[in-house]
């Protein structure tokens, strides 16, 4: 389907913020409606910073930022109605129970649907009445996405829900998120350093590196221009030598580059090689390290 005609669940143009040591440098792009989005990035690289200026959890400097067409900050009160946030540090106050805590929340929203909220407590196993200081990690983070959750929102900003799970935790996440874009009209952008977990329910690709979108891409379209090329034996090195190539080394016997048009690769280069794909993990760290080298 396309989801281009519709209007884009989150816009972000030109924002910008300067810490000290660190700028967010005019970082757009767009998540669709039915779409989620992986948010990838090295350490510091300003994944936080950015979901944060979109929630205005801190100041931008400059920059446009609408959900649902929606300026943010002017139209805070109807934006938040739309989004749901779980931030790096959970808002959970820990000496309450969950039943406190939604009792609580429910009083600032419109769309509170109680029965969802139930059902998510029954299917996540969290208890009403424990503590949240006394929940795992694990059930604390599936308790702030049923807060999240709890008000309909459109769109969900996640910083990194998936980290410090254990992998049938971080697949039921992973499942709740998928479930919430089925209808079409809502989206999620979630960070996260689990590569495998962005490849496997991201249609969306964005990388930043430091401060500055790097891509923003459709899952698809990405993995598919993107592949190692292997030259077996000694020979090679005219083959190889085509623009279309980088990173051209020499390893195990072979040559190995890679191209980010293998499409038009394939048409072109002739001679003897194979092409291989990348996993996601491999392509962040080929794109976002090698420039270190
Ligand atoms: N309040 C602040 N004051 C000054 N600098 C800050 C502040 N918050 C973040 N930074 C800096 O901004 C940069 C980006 O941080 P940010 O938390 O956005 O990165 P990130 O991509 O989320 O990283 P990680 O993957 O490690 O969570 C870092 O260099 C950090 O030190």
């Amino acid at each position: 389907m396309n989801h281009h005609d519709e209007q884009p669940l989150l816009e972000v143009n030109g924002l910008s913020k300067s810490y000290q040591d660190f700028q967010l440098k005019d970082v757009n792009f767009e998540l669709p409606a039915g779409t989620i989005m992986g948010f990838l990035g090295r350490n510091g690289a300003g994944k936080s910073t950015t979901m944060k200026a979109i929630m205005d959890l801190i100041k931008q400097d400059d920059g446009d930022i609408r959900i649902l067409g929606m300026a943010m900050p002017e139209e805070e009160v109807a934006v938040k109605e739309q989004v749901g946030y779980v931030g790096d540090t959970p808002l959970l106050n820990n000496a309450w129970t969950m039943e406190r805590t939604l009792n609580f929340a429910r009083h600032f929203y419109l769309n509170w649907n109680q029965e969802a909220v139930e059902q998510n407590l029954e299917r996540f196993e969290i208890p009403r009445d424990k503590k949240i200081s006394e929940l795992s990690k694990g059930m604390k983070v599936k308790a702030s996405l049923i807060l999240a959750m709890a008000h309909q929102p459109k769109l969900l900003l996640l910083d990194e829900p998936t980290s410090g799970l254990d992998p049938v935790v971080r697949t039921e996440v992973l499942e709740l998120l998928l479930d919430f874009v089925q209808d079409e009209s809502r989206g999620v952008l979630f960070s996260s350093h689990i590569t495998s977990d962005v490849e496997k329910i991201a249609d969306w690709i964005t990388v930043i590196d430091d401060g500055r979108v790097f891509f923003s891409e459709d899952k698809e379209s990405l993995m598919d221009r993107y592949r190692r090329i292997v030259i077996p034996g000694k020979g090679g090195t005219e083959t190889m030598d085509t623009p279309l190539l980088f990173n051209c080394q020499r390893a195990m016997g072979s040559y190995i580059g890679y191209t980010d048009c293998y499409d038009e690769f394939q048409k072109i280069v002739a001679g003897d090689w194979y092409s291989e794909r990348l996993t996601l993990e491999e392509l962040f760290v080929l794109l976002t390290g090698w420039k270190e080298e």
